[in-house]
């Protein structure tokens, strides 16, 4: 039996393909390849197409035999949810809904899917937990939290288990230096940072040196992508040995701000990295920095990258070696 990755292409979910082959899992990709890169999956059978597309999802439930879903299709960018609201709820919502309704049709009863800290919007305090309030301040989260209501409701009422995934800050890149961070445009800090350092652009932005945080910016709680891999992993397993569906943070537990951000990115690279300060960017919370403890107790998860400055290491390694990210 497969296990289909919706969005497979992309960051998170190619470092994941690349965990599942590892482990020996069949893996069916569906891609539409808009944000994703046909090179960074390293195996399973691409469907290159949209999630909303009824018939293609129809087809691939019918041609191979799906035991679980691994839902990263979707759009995932705070600032651009703050300007186009409608992409947000057409692809994010609508295009879980059609996946579900595959899924009824299909007889699939198990679904792991990419939240984020973007559910809880500006925290009650930190670190966050999954109990914790969760009141979104941007369209981007909002969409989130309505996909983890949908598949509340769909387990109530068609018995499909779901684990939601809320994740922090993904960065960094596979140890083997094929797949790294490459979205385009790229509007994520470690990689601008890193760009900037390889000169292919002027200086970094700081959105805002005016939080209530130590230094006046944003914190983010940093993790690495293999270790995000390695919880979907895990989620499946815990799905697969009959449990109930549940949500789990991931994070490291450890809150960056952006100045920390560059300053470890300098160290790292040894390079200049100028910055300019900017306004603050519409729906950014000044803080979120999460408690992984249900997900380390529960899932057994235990992020092997905690230090930001290995996570920016690893990303570097893929940059420099790689600077025009898939090159296509
Ligand atoms: N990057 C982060 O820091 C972060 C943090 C928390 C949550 N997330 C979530 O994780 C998931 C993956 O994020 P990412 O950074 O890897 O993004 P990404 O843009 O690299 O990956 C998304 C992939 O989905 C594909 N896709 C999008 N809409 C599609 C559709 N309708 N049909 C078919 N394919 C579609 C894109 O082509 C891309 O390959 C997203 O759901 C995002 O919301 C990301
Ligand atoms: O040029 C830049 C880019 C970002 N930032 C700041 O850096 C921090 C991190 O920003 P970014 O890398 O864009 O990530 P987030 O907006 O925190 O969102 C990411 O992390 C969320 C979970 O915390 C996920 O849900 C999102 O999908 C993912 O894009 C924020 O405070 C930004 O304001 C800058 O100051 N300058």
């Amino acid at each position: 039996m497969a296990i289909l990755v919706t969005g497979g292409a992309g960051y998170i979910g190619s470092h994941t393909v690349a965990e599942l082959l590892e482990r020996g899992e069949e893996v069916v990709v569906i891609d539409n390849l808009l944000t994703g890169h046909r090179e960074a999956l390293l195996g399973g059978k691409l469907y290159e197409g949209d999630l909303r597309d009824k018939e293609l999802l129809a087809k691939l439930f019918s041609e191979n035999n799906i035991e679980a879903v691994i839902h990263f299709a979707a759009s995932s960018l705070v600032g651009e949810s703050m300007k186009d609201p409608v992409k947000y709820y057409d692809n994010n919502v609508y295009g879980t809904q059609c996946l579900l309704e595959a899924m009824q049709k299909a007889g699939v009863d198990k679904i792991v899917f990419s939240s984020t800290a973007a559910t809880y919007g500006e925290p009650e305090k930190v670190p966050i937990e999954e109990t914790d309030r969760t009141e979104p301040a941007n369209v981007y989260g909002e969409t989130k939290l309505t996909m983890e209501r949908m598949m509340s409701w769909f387990d109530k009422v068609l018995g499909i288990k779901y684990v939601a995934l809320r994740y922090f800050n993904a960065a960094g890149a596979h140890a083997s230096g094929k797949i790294g961070e490459d979205h385009r445009p790229e509007s994520h800090l470690i990689p601008l940072v890193l760009q900037t350092a390889l000169k292919q652009r002027e200086s970094i932005a700081v959105f805002g040196d005016d939080y209530p945080t130590e230094d006046g910016t944003c914190v983010r709680d940093y993790i690495h992508v293999s270790d995000l891999a390695d919880a979907h992993v895990r989620a499946v397993s815990y799905l697969r040995s009959g449990n109930d569906s549940n949500v789990f943070n991931l994070g490291n537990g450890l809150g960056f701000s952006v100045k920390q951000v560059i300053e470890t990115a300098k160290k790292v690279t040894g390079l200049e990295i100028p910055v300019v300060i900017q306004e603050r960017r519409a729906g950014d919370p000044a803080v979120l920095v999460a408690s992984s403890a249900k997900a380390r107790s529960v899932l057994g998860w235990n992020p092997q990258h905690a230090d930001l400055e290995n996570i920016i290491q690893s990303a570097w390694n893929w940059h420099s070696a790689n600077p025009q990210g898939y090159g296509e």
